[in-house]
């Protein structure tokens, strides 16, 4: 497909990692001479990284995987400030204990996907707490400050939106650029890290960390973006109607992680084996072919393989296997109820319409309890609604009332 040298950015551009590279030559050149230490930060903003960050763990482990050194870097210290890239608002400031608590929770995801070590490839984790809370204010800003050019930092458009729409940009959150960028210089310099990786929407702290490396000890450094994963339907991935899709396994039980993939679109089905699994290409060419009915085999495939890397392979085995009991012993003999649906319809007149709840009300009692589940996944708004395309929607009442609603 490509003309790279290096396995690093063939992988990554043959499984669709790759938005923006800041100098592709001369990363391929030196991807394929020697082993590259790449980083990736993780703020801990929750207790659990969600579906959105996956792509971003894969990418870690696509390094891992073509010979390069994994670097997972905790963000005990820019958690403090809140990255406002392409943020509408000021996030909430979280205290040192909550975002202690939640560096724990999020650390344990990691070693499913990448193996720890001392050996040369195998994946290392810092905190940013260790030298961004030693700072000291002065000397930080003679020393790094005065490399920064505020007309160059408001020309990002990671704040320049908000600064365009005069919604207000603190000078705590302003200052977040410069850490992240310093951060970079540091793990250069620690690690000898080569390469930052992240979201499109971390472009802009990504180059401040590059320049910030040139201009101060004249170090090449690079960067790579991966495209904001967003859904067929247009939504950002991770993010449903009744909330995010945690990795961790106390956040979201493993067969609500297996149906979450399940309930992929026809359109995204390739995309996803080729970003969220380790299955080769030439099997997810074929898989990605199907048509009709048989594409739902390919994104059981996706969702056990996705649900193993995370969850472990029983796990996502026993899922499938209680989706199986669940939904097609019952449906093939169409013993499930069925409602025929045009477009939009709300997920009260849903159960009522499928007969789980007696009246309107009985419906919002039901959600508000945590009893109604659209494809899994718990709707704790009452006032959710949902639309019917293409696919089968299954709503669920408790654990034993499972109905489908089918487009008209
Ligand atoms: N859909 C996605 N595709 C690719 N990367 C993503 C996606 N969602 C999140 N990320 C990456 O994970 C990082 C954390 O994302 P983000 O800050 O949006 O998550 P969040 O803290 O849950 O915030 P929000 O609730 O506003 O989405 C981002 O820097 C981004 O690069
Ligand atoms: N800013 C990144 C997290 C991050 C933190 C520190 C870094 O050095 C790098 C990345 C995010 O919001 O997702």
């Amino acid at each position: 497909m490509t003309e790279y040298a290096s396995d690093l950015l063939r992988t990554l551009s043959d499984r669709g990692y790759i938005h923006q590279v800041t100098d592709a030559t001369a990363l391929d050149a030196l991807a394929a001479k020697q082993i590259v230490p790449g980083y990736i930060g993780f703020d801990p903003t929750a207790p659990s990284l969600h579906v959105g960050s996956l792509v971003q763990i894969m990418l870690l482990r696509r390094m891992q995987q073509t010979g390069h050194k994994p670097i997972v870097l905790m963000g005990g210290g820019t958690g403090k400030i809140g990255d406002p890239s392409f943020k509408d608002e000021a996030r909430k400031l979280m205290t040192d204990e909550v975002i202690a608590a939640n560096v724990a929770s999020i650390k344990t995801v990691f070693e499913k996907f990448l193996t720890f070590g001392d050996g040369p490839t195998d994946a290392v984790m810092v905190d940013n707490a260790d030298w961004l809370d030693k700072l000291e204010y002065i000397p930080f800003l003679r020393d790094i400050g005065k490399h920064f050019s505020i007309n160059r930092m408001l020309s990002f458009d990671s704040v320049k939106l908000r600064l365009d729409r005069e919604q207000s940009l603190s000078f705590l959150e302003f200052n977040y650029m410069i850490l992240q960028g310093y951060d970079f210089l540091e793990l250069s310099r620690r690690a000898g890290c080569r390469l930052q990786m992240g979201g499109s929407d971390q472009w802009g702290n990504i180059v401040n960390g590059i320049e910030l490396s040139r201009r101060v000890d004249g170090t090449e450094v690079y960067g790579v973006t991966t495209p904001l994963i967003t859904t067929a339907d247009g939504g950002k991935m991770g993010k449903t109607m009744s909330g995010a899709v945690w990795l961790n396994e106390d956040a979201l039980p493993a067969f609500d992680y297996w149906q979450f993939w399940r309930n992929t679109d026809d359109r995204d089905v390739g995309r996803f084996l080729r970003l969220f699994t380790d299955l080769p290409l030439a099997e997810i060419a074929r898989l990605e072919a199907l048509q009709g009915a048989e594409i739902n085999e390919a994104k059981k495939i996706l969702a056990t393989e996705a649900t193993a890397m995370c969850r472990g392979r029983d796990a996502a085995l026993a899922a499938e296997e209680t989706a199986r009991k669940t939904f097609e012993e019952g449906a093939s003999g169409d013993a499930l109820p069925t409602l025929s649906v045009s477009g939009e319809i709300s997920v009260v007149d849903a159960l009522v319409g499928l007969g789980f709840a007696a009246s309107k009300g009985e419906a919002r009692r039901l959600i508000k309890g945590g009893g109604a589940r659209i494809d899994g996944e718990k709707v704790s708004d009452e006032a959710a609604t949902l639309t019917v395309r293409a696919a089968e929607v299954r709503v669920s009442a408790g654990k034993k009332h499972h109905g489908l609603l089918r487009a008209e």
